[in-house]
């Protein structure tokens, strides 16, 4: 399926004229080796594809509960929809968003990594021990496994105020979190490369979602795991677009 797609987006830019930008296919398709020969293998594109495809429900988690505190944390959303006011007001209608924007996007990040301490859409992940460790009292022997888990770090009252507290602007100075506590994206070699990716798509749908429409839930508060925490009833909401409100 995926093979077709890439045939019919080779077919729009090479007889069609379509931009190569306009969408992560094409893009790949249109990078160029010096000889001007294609850089990216169709079997390359594909994994790409698939992969974002894959990794596609965390990002989804983070912006679905991000939503949700948005709604339920009026100040913490008045602070955001003025941040993306303020980069509104500088576009021309239906100019795109640059890079420059995305780091006006502060605290929009900081309540994107708060959603992620207290939300975090991947529980945890397993490493093997190189050597024996001594740890809080216990040996861990090499080459056994070892589970870690998100909150262990994230709903700990020494590192995080508070932790049941939804409250950004802990986020203000990275430098007060201790490395390794804040682990939504894991840490160390295996950290997640998706994080950048991750941080785009979630600024620029936040953004348009914020400055286009206001909501409200119609549902709890309650979620489960499955892994990846879902809403128990879904994330039902009455959406209204801004300037009919
Ligand atoms: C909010 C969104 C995301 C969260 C919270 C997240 C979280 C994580 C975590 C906790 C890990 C394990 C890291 C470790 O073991 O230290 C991981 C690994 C990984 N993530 Fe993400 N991720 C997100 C989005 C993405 C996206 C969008 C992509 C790709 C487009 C991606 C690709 C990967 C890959 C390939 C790995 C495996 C890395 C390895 O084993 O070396 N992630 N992610």
């Amino acid at each position: 399926m995926v093979k077709d797609l890439i045939r019919e987006k080779r077919v729009e830019v090479e007889q069609k004229g379509a931009s190569p930008h306009q969408d992560l296919i094409t893009c790949l398709l249109g990078m160029r080796k010096e000889d001007n020969e294609e850089a990216v293998t169709e079997n390359e594109i594909v994994h790409n594809v698939m992969l974002v495809k894959k990794r596609h429900n965390t990002s989804s988690a983070l912006m679905t509960f991000m939503i949700r505190f948005l709604a339920n944390e009026p100040t913490v959303y008045a602070v955001v929809l003025q941040e993306h006011e303020e980069i509104a007001k500088t576009k021309l209608s239906g100019e795109y968003l640059t890079w420059e924007d995305l780091t006006k996007m502060k605290y929009t990040w900081r309540v994107a990594m708060e959603t992620l301490r207290m939300v975090p859409p991947v529980f945890g992940g397993f490493r093997k021990a190189q050597k024996d460790i001594e740890y809080g009292g216990y040996l861990i022997p090499k080459g056994w496994q070892i589970f870690w888990t998100t909150p262990m770090t994230h709903m700990d009252n020494s590192i995080f105020q508070e932790p049941s507290k939804f409250y950004p602007s802990r986020f203000e100075s990275q430098a007060s979190i201790p490395p390794y506590s804040f682990v939504a994206f894991g840490g160390g070699p295996r950290i997640c490369p998706g994080y950048e990716f991750a941080r785009i798509e979630t600024l620029v749908t936040i953004h348009y979602l914020v400055t286009q429409f206001t909501w409200k839930l119609c549902s709890d508060n309650t979620f489960s795991r499955d892994p990846i925490p879902i809403p128990t009833q879904g994330l039902p909401i009455k959406l209204v677009p801004r300037k009919l409100c």
